[in-house]
């Protein structure tokens, strides 16, 4: 779309950053895009202005990963345009392009390896017969009433055919401020890092150099290109024993400089590496069984695999998949490139089908949509691709460098918080309840309750709840600052330490305890206790009412130990609560109340 605001100042609005960056190359090489509708496209061609009449528009997908657009000029002539990913529209190009095609083939290679989206373009003429057969066709497949979708990709299909190449282009995908240095904190918050991109490998290898997920300092950086099931399973294979191998070497290495020289491995030296000088080692014979998959706990080395989206469609097969994943998590970068929408969600499904992991999934085009929605949380960018990721998303926001933040510092602070509210939850409950279960055993498991009616009501609605939610809201154990600087102290989430198994027992251990407190200490103080006429000193209200408030004290006190981070709002609920109590306790047992509301109070004398 394209908009005027004065005279020569264009502004372009597209589909995908792609096509506007090509519009406006093309606009000042001196042919714009002027305006569209409906059916024509005007353009100005080197100062002459051309209107094509437009016959069909071959749509995007991630399968077909080209589009095209059928159009006619003004003198008559028909012709079908397309560009897309090199791979599948180097297929479709006639025999007499050959020379052209390697021409082009080694410049596409060249950009990318420098980093650059690429797109190959091509071009058909059509005759007046073929459009007249294609376009019936066509409209066939689009009123379709069932299979649609495959009838049109077919229809397209058999148009896109036998076309004339045109060239390609290179686009700079500028990675976001911030992005090496994110990825190099959550690496060292020990937290995984996959990248899944549609790119094609050398850009997406390119990419993961300049984003510091791949290194020159790497052990080995494996590449899984093959396109048959039994290739794939041979490259893994091969890649997993290299693994061991290289990593028994690091490991004899270690011990021979401990043990003073003494080495002994289990590999075979044969011969000196020819680049680097470096030692080669023997790799197993293509066939060789892949080795046991516990050998791949203890690799050291930085590895890094990249796979191919082809090969990775084998790899996520039943029967190689546990040992894909046993590869790809064993390696400290991996990078699946060309891969489709519904790939990138199968990945994400795998990991969380083999690992006890929580995953994430960031993106921010239409194409990242079903692998945030797969992924535990989903984050989108916010950007030029359009706002389906930010609409499929848990979370977004502009820039990927606030993930950082987004983990380390609110992610970190909220399991924090969520922990701690519900130990002392459990807590504050089970101090609560266990004292009613002593006092079965003295009232011989009757109906009869240890607190009054009123202090069983408001007890957990009004003097207990506000300072824990407060500490839910607002608790943190150390500033965001310091989260940012320390990425380990993210690791006790990972490690599910602060609530599990134990921490739950410790709880109520800790509720159980103190209502044995709460219960005896009062309980045989007040039994005891006698006036100097011999008469009992306490009554059940007042053991009631010391039990109740020795409780609200303890359960209030141990809030203020356990909140890290005082706000005036936390303050003002635990003094707040605790003030409440004895406010509402007062009035309750105070005679004025009984001469307001005479009838309102019945007494049961347990004397
Ligand atoms: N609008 C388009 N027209 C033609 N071809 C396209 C278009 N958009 C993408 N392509 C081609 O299809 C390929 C796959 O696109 P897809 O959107 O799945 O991934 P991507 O944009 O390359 O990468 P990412 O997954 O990082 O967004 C691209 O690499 C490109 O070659
Ligand atoms: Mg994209």
């Amino acid at each position: 779309m394209s908009e005027e605001k004065s005279e020569g100042e264009l502004f372009y609005k597209a589909q995908s950053p792609d096509e506007s960056a090509l519009v406006t190359a093309a606009r000042n090489f001196g042919f714009v895009f002027r305006s569209r509708t409906p059916g024509t496209i005007t353009t100005t061609e080197m100062g002459r202005p051309v209107t094509y009449t437009l016959l069909a528009i071959l749509d995007f997908n991630n399968i077909r990963k080209r589009m095209s657009v059928i159009v006619r000029n003004p003198e008559g002539r028909i012709c079908l345009y397309c560009k897309g990913a090199d791979t599948v529209l180097l297929e479709r190009l006639h025999p007499s392009n050959q020379e052209l095609m390697n021409i082009t083939s080694d410049h596409l290679n060249e950009y990318a390896a420098d980093g650059l989206r690429t797109l190959a373009l091509a071009y058909r003429d059509l005759s007046e017969d073929e459009w007249e057969t294609w376009s019936e066709s066509h409209r066939c497949a689009d009123k379709a009433a069932s299979c649609r979708e495959d009838r049109l990709a077919a229809a397209y299909e058999q148009i896109e055919q036998d076309m004339m190449l045109l060239g390609a282009t290179a686009i700079e995908d500028k990675l976001q401020e911030g992005v090496q240095e994110t990825i190099a904190v959550l690496s060292l918050a020990n937290i995984k890092i996959w990248v899944l991109t549609g790119d094609k490998q050398e850009t997406a290898v390119n990419i993961g150099y300049s984003c510091k997920m791949l290194t020159d300092d790497m052990t080995d950086v494996f590449i899984i290109s093959g396109h048959t099931v039994q290739s794939v399973r041979q490259e893994l294979g091969r890649a997993k024993q290299r693994m061991i191998d290289l990593s028994r070497t690091r490991d004899g290495e270690k011990e021979e400089e401990m043990a003073g020289g003494f080495m002994e491995n289990g590999f075979k030296e044969v011969q000196e590496g020819d680049g680097g000088g470096g030692k080669q080692l023997q790799c197993p014979p293509p066939s060789a069984p892949a080795p046991p998959s516990n050998l791949m706990d203890n690799i050291s080395g930085e590895f890094a695999l990249v796979i191919n989206g082809h090969s990775l469609a084998h790899a996520l097969e039943a029967d190689m998949e546990t040992e894909f994943v046993s590869t790809a998590c064993a390696c400290k970068a991996v990078i699946c490139c060309r891969v489709t929408p519904l790939q990138k969600a199968q990945v994400v499904e795998l990991i969380k089908k083999h690992k006890k992991a929580v995953t994430l999934a960031i993106g921010d085009g239409a194409n990242d949509v079903s692998m945030i929605k797969s992924a535990h949380i989903g984050v989108g960018i916010s950007g030029q691709e359009g706002i389906q990721a930010v609409l499929a998303s848990d979370y977004s926001f502009s820039q990927f460098r606030f993930l950082q933040r987004l983990l380390l510092v609110h992610g970190r602070w909220s399991y924090l918080r969520m922990c701690r509210f519900l130990c002392y939850f459990f807590y504050k409950n089970f101090a609560f309840t266990m004292v009613h279960f002593w006092f079965g055993f003295f009232c011989g498991f009757s109906a009869q309750t240890v607190y009054d009616q009123y202090f069983i009501t408001l007890y957990n609605i009004v003097y207990t709840s506000l300072p824990v939610l407060a500490m839910g809201i607002f608790d943190q154990d150390v500033p965001d600052q310091r989260s940012l600087e320390y990425p380990k102290l993210y690791e006790p989430g990972q490690l599910n330490l602060l609530f599990n198994k134990r921490e739950f027992f410790i709880c109520i251990a800790q509720g159980i305890y103190t209502s044995v407190v709460l219960f005896f200490v009062p309980c045989a103080v007040l039994s005891n206790a006698t006036q100097s006429t011999g008469v009992p000193l306490a009554d059940y209200q007042t053991f009631a009412v010391t039990t109740a408030t020795a409780l609200v004290i303890v359960v209030s006190v141990q809030i203020a130990l356990d909140t890290g981070f005082w706000t005036v709002i936390n303050h003002v609920f635990v003094w707040g609560s605790l003030g409440l109590y004895f406010t509402i306790m007062f009035a309750l047992h105070s005679q004025t109340l009984f001469k307001i509301f005479p009838n309102q109070f019945h007494f049961v004398s347990c004397g």
